[in-house]
């Protein structure tokens, strides 16, 4: 013992995250999970804990957490919060109680990476630099509490605060940390359009293109991010039901989806330490409940281009955690509803397939309620996100090279010859090369290009037709130089015969 705890001054010292967290002197860490810090912060004094800070991820932040409190050997006591949907969802906080209470052993993460994993029935990983013992340390010399509200955390965090103070179990111990650096292709920095059938395909295909081309840049949270600004997704053929691959490759499951669903689709009471949900913003924040308003607009005027719904608050700006979702708005053309959504922050790794699951359950319910109650039976259209700021952080890097290194090539072989720009039927006529530009479906003629100079030709295409896709202007150029060749040597050309 080295007297009570409201003369002894510890100070916390974080070796990751340090703008993240609210310090005091005490020896209590408490984890907050995704309630907002702050909510708890208020209700203490600082000589009452030794930090608090928020817990999203059982892979990403619990790994810096448990650095954190190898470092910091004054703290004796860890309040878990595991209070919300999110927290259930995420599992961080339970993964971390089970560290505790279950322990670890070597494995492998879902990377392949050696790591320890946490004796839980959530995926949870603990570097493999660290040593065994110095977990095994930690584990035995921190007296641990799950709460399950705020007035409990605050409860407990006091009473531990009450009690001698105690000494720290150790001296501070740090690891070393492997680090990958990716390499970056050169690309357009700002305007992307990607496009895929499904979710999963299109999450892959989004991916691929910030881990290649994207900008490495700090994140606001003490880490890294590779980083493309406005990336619009479109998703053209999402099943009604979801299509989950086999083995599932995305970050969520049907049970994760159910749940989030729900947040986009209903009202939420206001709740302290609660951020937000979009359910809660679309429903009730505003006065107005604008799901049904733009349900009503369409019926009302179909053609209308003022569907809106709009998640920003101005008072956004006053405090943190804004919502990431901002405007949703959906139009009707040749009968088919598509809805587009803007995202000013995405992180697309791990939020993106359940932000777009979540957004075309919204636009699946405005198509039912429409359809019950008017006389418009419309076909679900595309579902297009705009994420503005559409990143991936440096600890799902390896996370996203493995996506890519499995299942990146395979969606790119499934790709037809479809190029919605058209068609270009190349052919001798006298002295030229002449290329008829035709529609992808019935084949009729828009446009004619002629010329002898294979390279000038392709260039007037591409600048005539900048949406071509870049495989089928490969294949034009190809095709016209054969071409060019024939008229040289006065063979026969025949488009595609090789
Ligand atoms: O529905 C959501 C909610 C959050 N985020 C991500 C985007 C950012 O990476 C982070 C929020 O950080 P701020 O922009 O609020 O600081 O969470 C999403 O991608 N989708």
């Amino acid at each position: 013992m080295i007297g009570t705890g409201q003369a002894t001054q510890f100070e916390y010292k974080p070796l990751h995250k340090p703008n993240q967290l609210i310090y005091g002197q005490g020896q209590t860490a408490v984890i907050t999970g995704w309630t907002v810090k702050a909510s708890v912060a208020k209700h203490l004094q600082p000589q009452d804990y030794a930090v608090i800070g928020q817990l999203y991820s059982p892979t990403r932040g619990l790994n810096l957490l448990l650095r954190n409190l190898l470092f910091n050997p004054h703290v004796r006591y860890l309040v878990v919060l595991n209070a919300t949907k999110e927290d259930k969802n995420a599992g961080a906080c339970e993964c971390l109680l089970d560290f505790f209470r279950n322990g670890f052993e070597e494995g492998l993460s879902d990377t392949g990476r050696k790591c320890w994993v946490i004796n839980s029935k959530i995926p949870g990983y603990v570097d493999i630099e660290i040593d065994v013992n110095a977990l095994k340390h930690l584990r035995h010399s921190i007296e641990f509490k799950e709460a399950n509200s705020i007035t409990e955390v605050v409860d407990i965090v006091k009473s531990f605060a009450q009690r001698e103070a105690l000494e720290p179990w150790g001296s501070p111990w740090e690891f070393p940390m492997s680090t990958i650096e990716p390499t970056v292709l050169p690309g357009t920095r700002y305007g992307h359009r990607i496009e895929g059938k499904t979710i999963a395909e299109t999450w892959v295909k989004i991916i691929h293109r910030i881990k290649t081309t994207g900008t490495i840049r700090p994140t606001g949270y003490d880490g890294k991010w590779q980083e493309l600004i406005d990336l619009m997704a479109v998703v053209t053929d999402e099943p009604e039901n979801f299509y989950f691959p086999e083995p599932n490759y995305l970050p969520i499951d049907r049970n994760f989806l159910e749940e989030y669903i729900c947040q986009i689709l209903d009202d939420a009471p206001y709740r302290e330490g609660l951020k937000y949900t979009y359910g809660q913003r679309l429903r009730s924040w505003f006065g107005k409940d604008q799901i049904e308003q733009v349900i009503h607009k369409l019926i009302g005027e179909i053609d209308a281009a003022s569907a809106v719904m709009n998640l920003w608050d101005v008072k956004d700006h006053d405090k943190g955690g804004s919502p990431c979702l901002n405007h949703i708005w959906l139009r009707v053309v040749d009968n088919e509803l598509s809805l587009t959504a803007t995202l000013r922050s995405n992180d697309m790794f791990a939020a993106w397939p359940a932000n777009a699951m979540g957004l075309r359950a919204l636009q699946k319910h405005i198509r039912d309620e429409i359809a019950k109650r008017s006389e418009y039976n419309l076909k679900m259209g595309p579902l297009m996100t705009l994420s503005q700021s559409a990143h991936i952080y440096d600890d799902t890097w390896s996370n996203a090279e493995q996506l890519i290194q499995q299942q990146y090539a395979a969606i790119c072989r499934k790709i037809d010859y479809y190029d919605p720009a058209g068609n270009f039927l190349i052919e001798i006529v006298e002295d030229k090369l002449v290329v008829t530009h035709t529609t992808p479906g019935s084949g009729e003629v828009v446009g004619c290009y002629s010329g002898k100079d294979a390279l000038k030709l392709v260039r007037e295409i591409c600048a005539a037709s900048p949406s071509i896709r870049p495989d089928h202007a490969g294949y034009l150029g190809m095709e016209l130089q054969r071409a060019a060749d024939c008229l040289k040597t006065g063979n026969k050309y025949i488009q595609d015969s090789k």
